[in-house]
């Protein structure tokens, strides 16, 4: 048997002053440091010894994993940081304030906007090139919908995730809102309709136990 424990960032200042942040490298807040310490101690009352990390290529989440590693006192363990678990690229949204569009475009499109699992925001006009994705040879996207980001989550799942969680490896993965609730559709079954009601909170450790099938055994919420 394997667990997989899934954990989205502490809150970062974007979330804090409820911008559209996406692939934007935002810190975390004094609340979000306190909100990572708490899911630690947390977990490390679940005595869950962990084998492997994964996070995404974004400081919010890579250090909100340090806060929880060193809480758990596996501070030593392998962090692996990949862009396919960025959150999703928010387009043209990104340094939008959330509320301040709704008004502008109303709440319904700002809900399909955010909670859709197809729909693609207003997307950027030009392509970007980060240092850190440079290096990589990763083309920026210029907006994603959240199906499009579990077109990139996907084949890290098939190759990395799946295959420790095969061989009875505990992995702890810390990333964000729009790449953890496509992990919940494809793990939960969840239809494209009902997707638009997953939401998941900063800090709020879930856990999934596996058969070596790879079969969702159990799922619990710390
Ligand atoms: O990128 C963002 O703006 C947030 O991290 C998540 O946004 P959401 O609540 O609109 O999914």
């Amino acid at each position: 048997m394997s667990k997989l424990v899934l954990i989205r960032h502490g809150e970062s200042t974007a979330n804090h002053d409820n911008i559209f942040t996406g692939w934007t490298d935002v810190p975390l807040t004094e609340k979000g440091i306190s909100q990572a310490h708490v899911a630690g101690k947390q977990l490390s009352h679940s005595g869950i010894d962990f084998d492997i990390v994964y996070t995404s290529m974004l400081q919010r989440a890579i250090v909100t994993s340090y806060i929880i590693l060193n809480e758990i006192n596996q501070a030593w363990l392998p962090i692996v940081k990949s862009w396919r678990l960025n959150e999703r690229h928010y387009g043209a949204l990104r340094g939008l304030n959330k509320a301040e569009t709704a008004q502008k475009y109303g709440d319904t499109q700002v809900r399909e906007w955010r909670r859709s699992y197809t729909t693609v925001p207003p997307l950027l006009g030009h392509e970007e090139s980060s240092e850190r994705y440079l290096k990589l040879g990763i083309k920026e996207p210029l907006g994603e919908s959240a199906e499009m980001s579990w077109k990139r989550v996907q084949p890290f799942w098939e190759d990395q995730i799946a295959k420790q969680l095969r061989s009875e490896k505990n992995v702890l993965l810390v990333a964000h809102g729009s790449s953890i609730r496509v992990l919940l559709k494809f793990l939960d079954r969840i239809s494209d309709d009902n997707f638009m009601k997953v939401e998941v909170g900063n800090g709020e450790p879930i856990i999934y136990n596996f058969d070596q099938q790879l079969k969702v055994i159990s799922k619990s919420n710390l």
